[in-house]
């Protein structure tokens, strides 16, 4: 409710002279300064209060604020009767204010009561204050407070009040001197200054009651903590968990409740709710919006060469990018990147030439799907090698169409029927059997049926419709980066979508640079590049990752911005484990429905053992989780079997086989779970127990060192005795020995003896040589491998 204030009422409030100050000279202030009110009855805003107030105090100054006291209290006329009730002073208070506010206390103070000894003494000062007009233009002003010291007032002031009023205690007699104050300056600026603050006072307070009655408005994020809400809508803990119990929730204060129940509660509590959206600088700086279907433009597509070792991929590629050189195109391909585009009957298709299926992994590792066909080379004399396994389901699990090249046709061993009938077993049937695959026959070295596969990449491009829109900022990936001592970081891109313009600024995973120089692959230089162009730049301020994802950026400064938080990321991230698929927690996630497949590689010292490992895994499956094995293969554990791991979210079981070197470092890095058996059964039993949520106890393997068979001789009555080497930590007499063939592990047990020339030592630490000899085992042979270690349990 507002409180009126009329005019004529705060005219009559200050008095002068004894006498109500007239309407019309509240009206004149308020028209002088820019608010003519229309009549007297008009009740004033607190602008116009304030003005009133503050002109009346502006134009009452005194000089010495202890004269006014003095007088007051020295007049011999003070003590006369007082001309007036002291009703006058104060105005009357709307009855709703009176009803209830503490803070108008001091005026209740002024409402005829019985006349004890005080009040007189009051009503003297009061009757002392209407006096001469020189007296009444003593205006005290209280709105510094600071520079006005009241206390010194009252002090002489209790001494007119009898010990009674004393007696009363520390309020009444606040409230008191509150009132002795008022009617001290009763006529002037401290009376009005007062009412002034008391009205403003009033003002305040009504207008948080307005607000309180008014919804409050709530911004709710996808997810929120019960207190935080709680906290958000202004209410208590408990409220907020009550509604929420009566809504059929039980959540305690930390609790973290999503959008909807929050918005429910909210609502019910009488907030407006509205959606917190946080933008990250990602987001901001990041051009993600889909693009219209009408800003779509065919583009090239981009293919990978993938295939075992030794089996023509190099040659392939460099046959398609000399055969398809433009004539007389001055010094041909002068300058070699990690991409390049030819063009195949006047449609352009960019080849990446990258080494192997590494890089590709790599890439897709980080979410870059940038190829859109897989050639897969196999040699016609050789066959289907490891190599060329890993290759089909890396293709596989990219999800992008393999076609076949059956490469070295021309040579007289030449066998591809063998090599289709290989193909089926990997689900690729050839078309000619009634399948899907496409196989062509070719020759890299005489370039026999390489048009006809060339076609067959262009038609299978087509059935996919790839399309990019060239007019805007570009996204794509870097193919390969490296550093040049002169130039500087070095960066092969592609660009998958946009066009890239030189002096564009880009940002690369954690590097940040713009675009100084563009070339081609035939070292030309470009101004720009559109969708399925490879180039190269210059100008990054730091060697991006291969596969990371770039973007060109319209802010540096914002793009640094990223790169530092980016940085603090992987710092943060590296410090702690991410949540890969590990059989320790394999399930809880079965649990809590994050697990319906269990994606597996299977490494084998064998082709049998791999296969019955995996058809055994296979049948482990169950209504709530398939166990897939996505990759069976026989060798050691080489790092592109821990990289397929990490992009499928897959465990490595190894069976009779080990790591390499660089599977451990990288397995290590990613948080790959890698588990080693010697026994199909173990590995069954293994697998059915973290799949039940019943894991054995662990035990963790601890490396102690590893040694080389440098030579073997024959001892009479002791048996075969490996002299070896410790490249590596140490060898301990009590530890488990692993003897390692080409990383297969030939033999697994306690050894017999370890010896230094011809004393029985308890260890041999690195640099030295020692003698080793196995309990049940002879067969040992130069250059293999002795691992030894200990077998520690894992509390969990
Ligand atoms: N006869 C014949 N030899 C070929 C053919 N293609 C490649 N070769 C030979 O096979 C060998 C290996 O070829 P590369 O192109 O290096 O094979 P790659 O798959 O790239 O090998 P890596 O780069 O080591 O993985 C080379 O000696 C080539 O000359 C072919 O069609 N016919």
């Amino acid at each position: 409710m507002m409180i009126k204030y009329p005019l004529h009422k705060v005219a009559k409030d200050f008095k002068k002279g004894g006498k109500d100050l007239p309407s019309k000279a509240v009206m004149d202030i308020l028209t002088q300064y820019g608010h003519p009110p229309k009549n007297h009855m008009q009740p004033l805003t607190d602008e116009e209060l304030s003005i009133v107030f503050e002109y009346l105090t502006q134009n009452n100054q005194i000089d010495s604020i202890e004269s006014v006291y003095a007088d007051i209290y020295h007049d011999p006329d003070a003590k006369k009767p007082a001309p007036s009730a002291p009703k006058a002073e104060v105005r009357e208070q709307p009855k709703a204010e009176q009803k209830g506010q503490q803070a108008a206390q001091p005026q209740q103070g002024r409402q005829p009561q019985p006349q004890s000894q005080t009040q007189q003494h009051q009503a003297k000062q009061q009757q002392s204050a209407p006096r001469p007009t020189t007296r009444e233009k003593k205006v005290v002003d209280t709105r510094g407070s600071g520079t006005v010291n009241l206390d010194k007032y009252d002090e002489r002031l209790e001494s007119f009040t009898d010990q009674k009023q004393q007696d009363r205690g520390g309020k009444q007699k606040f409230q008191g001197r509150n009132a002795q104050r008022q009617r001290g300056g009763k006529q002037a600026g401290s009376f009005g200054n007062k009412r002034k603050q008391e009205e403003q006072d009033r003002m305040r307070r009504l207008q948080l009651e307005i607000a309180k009655k008014a919804p409050v408005k709530v911004l709710i994020p996808d997810e929120i903590a019960v207190g935080e809400l709680a906290s958000r809508m202004k209410k208590t803990g408990a409220e907020v968990v009550k509604c929420l119990m009566k809504n059929g929730v039980m959540a305690s204060l930390s609790e973290i409740i999503d959008f909807d129940t929050a918005a429910i509660i909210a609502e019910e509590m009488g907030c407006k709710v509205e959606k917190e959206v946080i933008v990250t600088i990602e987001e901001k700086l990041i051009d993600t919006a889909e693009d219209k279907a009408e800003d779509l433009e065919p583009r090239a597509p981009v293919v990978v060469v993938m295939g075992h070792v030794d089996h023509g991929k190099t040659s392939l590629l460099d046959y398609i990018r000399n055969a398809n050189v433009v004539s007389g195109e001055a010094g041909g391909i002068t300058q070699h990147i990690g991409a390049y585009q030819v063009e195949v009957k006047g449609s352009p298709v960019t080849f990446l030439d990258t080494p192997g299926h590494e890089a590709f992994t790599a890439m897709r590792a980080r979410g870059a799907m940038i190829t859109d066909v897989a050639i897969l080379v196999v040699a016609a004399d050789d066959g289907i090698m490891p190599q060329t396994v890993e290759s089909i389901n890396h293709a596989k699990a990219a999800e992008i169409p393999i076609i076949v090249a059956i490469n070295k046709m021309d040579k007289p061993t030449a066998n591809p029927d063998r090599i289709m009938q290989q193909l089926t077993e990997y689900e690729l049937v050839p078309e000619e059997w009634g399948g899907e695959t496409i196989v062509c026959p070719i020759s890299a070295k005489t370039g026999m049926g390489i048009d006809n596969l060339l076609d067959m990449v262009v038609l299978t491009a087509e059935m996919r419709e790839l399309k990019a829109n060239p007019n805007r900022s570009a996204h794509g990936a870097v193919i390969e980066a490296r550093l040049d001592k002169g130039r500087g970081p070095i960066a092969t891109l592609l660009v998958q979508n946009g066009t890239l313009k030189q002096g564009d600024v880009i940002i690369a995973g954690t590097a940040v640079g713009r675009v100084r120089a563009m070339t081609d692959a035939k070292g030309r230089k470009l101004t720009e590049a559109g969708p399925s162009v490879p180039v190269e730049i210059i100008g990054m301020g730091e060697v991006p990752g291969a596969g990371d994802d770039f973007h060109a950026v319209a802010d540096e400064r914002m793009a640094r911005e990223l790169v530092e938080q980016r940085k603090h990321e992987q710092k943060n991230a590296a410090s702690s484990p991410v949540g890969k698929v590990s059989l320790e927690d394999l399930f809880s996630q079965i649990q809590a429905g994050e697990m319906k497949n269990l994606n597996v590689i299977v490494k084998a010292d064998v082709q049998g053992s791999a296969e019955a490992v995996k058809a055994s895994l296979e049948k482990l499956s169950n209504e709530e989780v398939r166990v897939r094995v996505i990759h069976c293969a026989v060798g050691a554990i080489s790092e592109s079997d821990v990289m397929l791991a990490t992009t499928s979210g897959a465990i490595i079981v190894g069976f009779n086989v080990r790591p390499d070197a660089n599977a451990k470092e990288n397995a290590a890095r990613n948080h790959v779970d890698m588990r080693m058996y010697r026994v199909i059964y173990d590995a069954i039993n293994e697998i059915e127990a973290a799949m039940k949520g019943m894991l054995a106890p662990k035990f963790k393997e601890v490396e102690l060192g590893r040694a080389e068979v440098r030579n073997v001789f024959r001892i009479t009555g002791v048996g075969m005795v490996a002299g070896c080497y410790v490249l590596d930590g140490k060898m301990q007499r009590n530890a488990q020995m692993r003897l390692l063939r080409d990383n297969i592990v030939i033999y697994d047990g306690a050894i017999a003896s370890l010896q230094r020339f011809k004393d029985s030592v308890k260890e041999v630490a690195a640099g030295y040589e020692c003698g080793i000899t196995f309990e049940k085992f002879q067969d040992i042979k130069e250059g293999d491998v002795i691992e030894a270690f200990l077998m520690e349990e894992v509390e969990r």
